[in-house]
């Protein structure tokens, strides 16, 4: 007899687990962040004592709730820097930030050493690929927004056979009301969200200090004058004039709102926006753990994320995602008019770049 088809409940559960106890060390770290937390890495980008911390810890919870044999995790960070000498003092910080989160939680009797933390963090080396389960790492997105105080997201999905088939986004900062409303703004004073996603299970929010799960939508609008868009904080991350060009194609009246990391796939699957639009610089390689959480909690929510030319998005090709120009979320109803709107900006930019 075949088996059942999985049901990942019992992942999705310590999947939750994992990020909201993550997310517990980076609001601890960002209250009182000094400036010896924060280094740069080999490409320039910023990385600090919560992101180390975050992926030790995921990887721990996840080895500790799910006993398997075979554990497959692909992270953003590695212990090549923590290793150097001149960073025992940092090493050192990211252990007791690690252990006190542990024992602030009480589940687990466990005390790590800095040897283990190293560990922890360098289980997720792992390539991906097509086959098999792996789990999909982004201990902190959006350092930059964590940084500034603003937006960002623990972020973890899982593969299996090359689909994604769990996501959850701890957002901490992200209000629990509808952001990008201007009237709601000020209102939104209570914070902290944990979105869920299961195939074929739909997508739930709760508050991060254990509010019960509600279901999400993505919103049904149908007139693109009616939407709002998100795009990156950072305009080094995506052609803020690309967005701009498409927007007003569309006739999307209101002005983009700009927030950082994938809490923007968050607020799309509970409808605060209609629109999602990425388009990196030349050159740039998404990686999954940007995208494979945040991909599952918008479409489980109703949804369509595609690459710019209208192709779903491939996650079983390795650390980085192989795409055509950019990435673009929005609902059924939007997706053929958007695609019609990106296409032809996309043209215009061509040409207007091509010698006459
Ligand atoms: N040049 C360039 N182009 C496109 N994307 C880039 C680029 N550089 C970095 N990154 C990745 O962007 C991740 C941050 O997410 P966002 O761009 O959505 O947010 S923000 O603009 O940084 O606020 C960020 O994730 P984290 O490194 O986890 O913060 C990066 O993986
Ligand atoms: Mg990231
Ligand atoms: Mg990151
Ligand atoms: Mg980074």
């Amino acid at each position: 007899m075949a088996a059942p088809p999985a049901s990942y409940e019992k992942e999705l559960a310590a999947a939750r687990k994992a990020a909201s106890l993550a997310a517990r060390l980076c609001q601890g770290v960002q209250k009182s962040l000094l400036q010896s937390d924060v280094q740069s890495k080999a490409d320039r980008s910023p990385v600090t004592v919560a992101d180390y911390g975050s992926q030790a810890l995921v990887s721990l919870v996840l080895k500790t709730e799910l006993s398997s044999e075979s554990f497959s995790l692909v992270a953003e960070e590695d212990s090549g820097d923590l290793r150097k000498d001149g960073s025992q003092e940092t090493l050192r910080r990211i252990t007791n930030l690690v252990n006190d989160t542990l024992s602030s939680d009480g589940t687990y009797n466990l005390s790590l050493s800095e040897e283990d933390v190293l560990v922890a963090i360098d289980s997720g080396k792992s390539e991906g690929g097509p086959h098999g389960r792996h789990w999909v790492l982004d201990p902190i997105d959006g350092t930059k927004g964590f940084l500034r105080g603003d937006q960002y997201a623990i972020a973890l999905g899982l593969l299996d056979e090359g689909k994604v088939v769990l996501g959850v986004l701890a957002c901490p900062n992200l209000p629990l009301a509808p952001v990008g409303h201007s009237e709601t703004e000020s209102l939104a004073t209570k914070v902290g969200c944990l979105f869920s996603a299961r195939i074929g299970a739909g997508t739930y929010m709760q508050s991060l200090d254990g509010s019960p799960p509600s279901k999400v939508h993505v919103s049904n609008i149908e007139n693109p004058a009616d939407a709002s868009f998100f795009e990156s904080f950072e305009a080094a991350h995506s052609l803020h004039d690309l967005s701009s060009s498409i927007a007003t194609k569309l006739g999307v009246q209101a002005p983009p709102v700009r927030i950082d990391s994938q809490a923007k796939y968050g607020t799309l699957a509970r409808g605060d926006g209609a629109i999602y639009l990425r388009f990196p610089h030349k050159g740039y390689r998404e990686k999954i753990w940007d995208h494979a959480a945040g991909c599952i909690v918008v479409t489980e929510a109703g949804g369509i994320a595609t690459d710019a030319a209208g192709n779903a998005l491939d996650f079983s090709k390795g650390r980085y995602l192989d795409l055509d120009t950019g990435i673009i979320v929005t609902n059924a109803k939007l997706m053929p008019l958007l695609l019609n709107a990106v296409q032809s900006s996309l043209e215009e930019k061509v040409q207007s770049a091509s010698p006459l």
